[in-house]
């Protein structure tokens, strides 16, 4: 077995939202391929350190502000490699590449460029993710009222509902999970269905979230594009990482009032909690807009909430 080579790899975020990739240089392996700016993490480096030298090596720009986001190990024929991806917020400095054939700014939801390096496939759809996620409670609140905040929330950006609803009778909540689908559809928000597959699939929604509960007696990966669950521990942030799922959301991070009294992590522990998972994590508990640099700061992918998802104010 090859020995295993540690890299940094940065999603460079442009102004206008699209992330930058380059492509490998003839007489490289996969030349022609395209891949995220980066490189080998020399001795005595950390991943971080390493990703600030390569991007001023290779594109001569000088990183800013980056955050830890996941790390995925590949087994290519030439090397096992283990890639430490970077968020790179904020940088500065003309690009000049040195290494590439070439560079492309490219949408999060749609890149264009390819073929893709065979480790980054992963990479690409946690970017597709999108950042908030609002779990609703129309158990709390009522139907109608829901489905206008849902509509107010679509309006203003929300692209990623989490339909929980754990007081709801069956078939109220199969038409209230079908009346939240036909509404994020047109604005092409994901939607995922709380600790049901087969609802799920039957009002065509995107995904299922599993309850911790569910992950802990889960034997293999439901059948949608979409899987995510609720964890608390390392252990089960490792089990959701083993079945393939495509993100995790872990908390509480801070105290809520939907669950009083539940014990909180912080942020030292939340960072501590999904340092080299392979997949994003979503922040729960107590967290509203104004916690999302703190959030991402510790390695969250972004944040999920209930109340400060339908908050006017
Ligand atoms: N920079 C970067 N490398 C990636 C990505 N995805 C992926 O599998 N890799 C792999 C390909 C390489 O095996 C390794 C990066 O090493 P590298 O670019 O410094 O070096 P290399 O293998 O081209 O060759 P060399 O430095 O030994 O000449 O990580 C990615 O998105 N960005």
């Amino acid at each position: 077995m090859s020995k295993r080579v540690e890299v940094a790899a940065g999603v460079i975020f442009g102004g206008d939202g699209r992330f930058l990739l380059g492509q490998r240089a003839p007489d490289t392996f996969y030349a022609g391929y395209w891949e995220f700016p980066g490189g080998k993490v020399e001795p005595g480096e950390s991943p971080a350190d390493a990703l600030v030298r390569e991007l001023d090596e290779e594109l001569g720009i000088r990183v800013r502000v980056l955050r830890p986001w996941i790390t995925r190990e590949h087994l290519y024929e030439h090397a096992h490699v283990r890639l430490h991806f970077f968020e790179v917020a904020d940088w500065e400095g003309e690009l000049r590449d040195h290494v590439h054939s070439a560079l492309s700014w490219e949408p999060v939801d749609a890149p264009e460029v390819g073929p893709m390096l065979p480790a980054n496939g992963p990479i690409l759809k946690a970017l597709r993710l999108p950042r908030w996620m609002g779990i609703t409670h129309a158990t709390d609140i009522g139907v109608a009222r829901q489905l206008e905040l849902l509509d107010a929330a679509l309006a203003s950006g929300l692209r990623l509902v989490q339909v929980r609803e754990p007081g709801m009778g069956a078939s109220d909540l199969c038409a209230f999970a079908a009346a939240v689908v036909k509404r994020a559809r047109p604005r092409g928000a994901l939607v995922v269905v709380n600790g049901n597959a087969e609802l799920a699939a039957e009002v065509g929604a995107d995904g299922v979230h599993l309850s911790a509960a569910q992950l802990a007696g889960l034997e293999a990966r439901p059948a949608l594009e979409w899987v995510g669950a609720s964890c608390h521990t390392r252990a089960e942030l490792e089990r959701a990482a083993g079945f393939g799922l495509d993100y995790a959301v872990l908390g509480a991070v801070l105290p809520t009032a939907t669950h009083p009294g539940q014990p909180t992590l912080g942020w030292e522990r939340f960072a501590e909690l999904v340092g080299g998972l392979p997949m994003p994590v979503l922040a729960l508990g107590g967290l509203r807009r104004a916690d999302m640099e703190r959030a991402r700061a510790a390695g969250a992918h972004g944040i999920a909430a209930i109340r400060a998802s339908w908050d006017q104010s």
